[in-house]
């Protein structure tokens, strides 16, 4: 699999406090990558770096290469409004707008000028919704509330919204941590489908989750990748005690 990101000697503070040390993972490209790791291990930390999300807190600052295609993402050239068209985002709680279904997918497409005339927003909005899994039960209600749909639709519509621009990375923290079981189901299934189109980076606390949705596996420990490799070998026979005692519930 060619590598679509990657980072290298990634460091990050938060002020004085130091929150990875000396980072260094590879994305491959329209694989699931998942990062593990017990709580304040810098999971988050890693996954914000990859679109420059950090930027937006103050005391953050970034060492190291990261880079998309080749192309180091921390550049002064770099539009950071494009890169995160480019590396879009999934968050821990839906967050949908307070606009409508349609309205909600569109906004992207609309603020980077991304379609010809009204139908063919009309077809960015539908092909999204299609891809996120939605559309067949919003199809007749797109002009209501996205705040009005259920947490699981509310995050597919997320998913939609990011898809809506083309992303060519789609980053997801914890996605599924405020859904119920049927609807983790739905979205977990949709992200197997989306590793089609997309190069998936996904955060998550549950190690079915991780075993179930992903190739690859980094697991994180006190701002350090302790281990990396294939999901299976991660979950079977991993190298690392860590990894070990992680995945087999000991501790985090
Ligand atoms: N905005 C911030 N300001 C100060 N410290 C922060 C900030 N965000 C994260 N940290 C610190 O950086 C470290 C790594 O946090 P991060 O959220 O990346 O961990 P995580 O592995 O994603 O944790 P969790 O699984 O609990 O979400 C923690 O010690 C945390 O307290």
């Amino acid at each position: 699999m060619p590598v679509k990101m990657f980072g290298r000697k990634v460091e990050v503070f938060y002020g004085q406090k130091q929150a990875l040390h000396g980072v260094d993972l590879e994305i491959p490209e329209r694989q699931v990558t998942a990062l593990i790791g017990p709580s304040g291990c810098g999971k988050s930390t890693f996954l914000r770096c990859l679109n420059r999300m950090n930027d937006t807190v103050a005391i953050a600052r970034v060492v190291g290469d990261i880079r998309l295609d080749g192309e180091d993402i921390y550049d002064k050239s770099i539009d950071v409004v494009e890169l995160r068209a480019r590396v879009g985002m999934v968050f821990q709680k839906p967050n949908p707008f307070p606009k409508s279904i349609f309205e909600n997918v569109a906004y992207g497409p609309r603020i980077h000028g991304l379609f010809k005339n009204k139908a063919h927003l009309q077809e960015i909005v539908e092909t999204s919704l299609k891809r996120a899994g939605l559309f067949e039960e919003v199809k007749d209600r797109l002009d209501e509330p996205g705040t009005g749909l259920s947490g699981g639709q509310q995050q597919r519509l997320c998913i939609a919204r990011a898809i809506a621009v083309s992303p060519e990375v789609i980053l997801m923290d914890e996605p599924c941590s405020a859904l119920d079981p049927i609807a983790t189901a739905t979205v977990e299934e949709l992200i197997d489908e989306l590793k089609q189109n997309y190069t998936i980076v996904i955060v998550t606390h549950s190690m079915q989750q991780a075993a179930r949705v992903s190739q690859r596996t980094a697991m994180f420990h006190l701002g350090r990748i302790v281990e990396v490799g294939p999901t299976e070998k991660m979950f079977s026979n991993p190298d690392d005690k860590r990894t070990q005692d992680y995945i087999t519930g000991r501790f985090g």
